[in-house]
């Protein structure tokens, strides 16, 4: 599998409908690629909560329209990365207020269809940003790809191993992970993204954006780790294309050869204390 991870630059200086048609024309790039990777809300910016409720889009909305458009013209699957969602009006609580913003992934298939979404389920920000203006998602999502399971997760679950269990127990392989990961924290990226691997005995494909958006410097450095930790490509902090071939058979040798999650034990008690 080829896969291309497009590290997006999310400036305030260009406007959502530019970098929208312009990230459009970086996919349609990648022809020849089986997997193409975008970053987390990327066409708002994943900390500029002041423009969440304005920019949010439903599933039908422009981004997703000019990405189901970009996949099918370059045949690629597309991962476009995460939007604010507008849910539906009444959603969950029957309120008839708007509905609730969601941090959506889009997943599209080469003929353009939306195959699989994926609402955020650990919001970033502690008492406030996303945790208190998103509503969290339920439920983990796995979607088959050509020759691999790809578990979904977005940016700040990455911190959540139990999420990365669920997914590698339905049969993931492969966990794509958009992130707004900011340059302060660029260590714990490379860390964790090198421990989901190594845990999980999967190929980690996490990709970040770049630039400095409501004052946060974000980390780039998007990067591919293989099922035994070692790190395939890593872009720098710039707005990158990243194209890495990975050998899917290389999941099952890994596990077969260093059983550790044969190994594991399941259902323990609480802790004796
Ligand atoms: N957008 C995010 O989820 C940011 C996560 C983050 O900054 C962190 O986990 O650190």
């Amino acid at each position: 599998m080829r896969a291309s991870l497009i590290q997006i630059g999310v400036d305030p200086d260009e406007s959502v409908e530019n970098r929208r048609a312009r990230v459009a024309g970086l996919v349609r790039e990648q022809v020849g690629a089986d997997l193409v990777v975008l970053p987390e809300l990327w066409p708002v910016g994943a900390f500029a909560y002041e423009s969440f409720a304005a920019e949010a889009e439903s599933l039908g909305g422009p981004t997703a329209q000019a990405m189901a458009a970009a996949a099918r013209d370059a045949g690629v699957w597309l991962h476009a990365g995460s939007i604010v969602e507008r849910g539906v009006r009444g959603e969950p609580t029957g309120a008839a207020e708007e509905g609730p913003l969601y941090n959506t992934s889009l997943l599209f298939s080469p003929d353009g269809r939306l195959e699989r979404t994926y609402r955020k389920i650990h919001r970033f920000g502690f008492d406030q940003g996303e945790a208190v203006l998103m509503s969290a998602g339920a439920d983990p999502v796995t979607a088959q790809l050509p020759g691999a399971v790809a578990g979904l997760a977005t940016c700040y679950d990455l911190r959540f191993p139990e999420l990365f269990r669920l997914l590698v127990d339905a049969g993931a392989q492969l966990l794509v992970i958009p992130a707004g990961w900011p340059a302060r924290r660029r260590e714990h990226w490379t860390l964790l993204a090198r421990a989901r691997a190594v845990e999980n005995q999967a190929y980690v494909l996490a990709c970040g954006t770049a630039g400095t958006h409501a004052g946060v410097e974000q980390a780039g450095h998007s990067i591919v780790v293989d099922p035994w930790g070692e790190v395939l490509a890593e872009a720098g902090p710039g707005e990158q294309v990243l194209t890495v071939d990975l050998d899917l058979d290389r999941v099952a040798r890994t596990r077969a050869d260093f059983p550790a999650l044969r190994d594991r034990v399941l259902g323990l008690p609480a802790p004796r204390g």
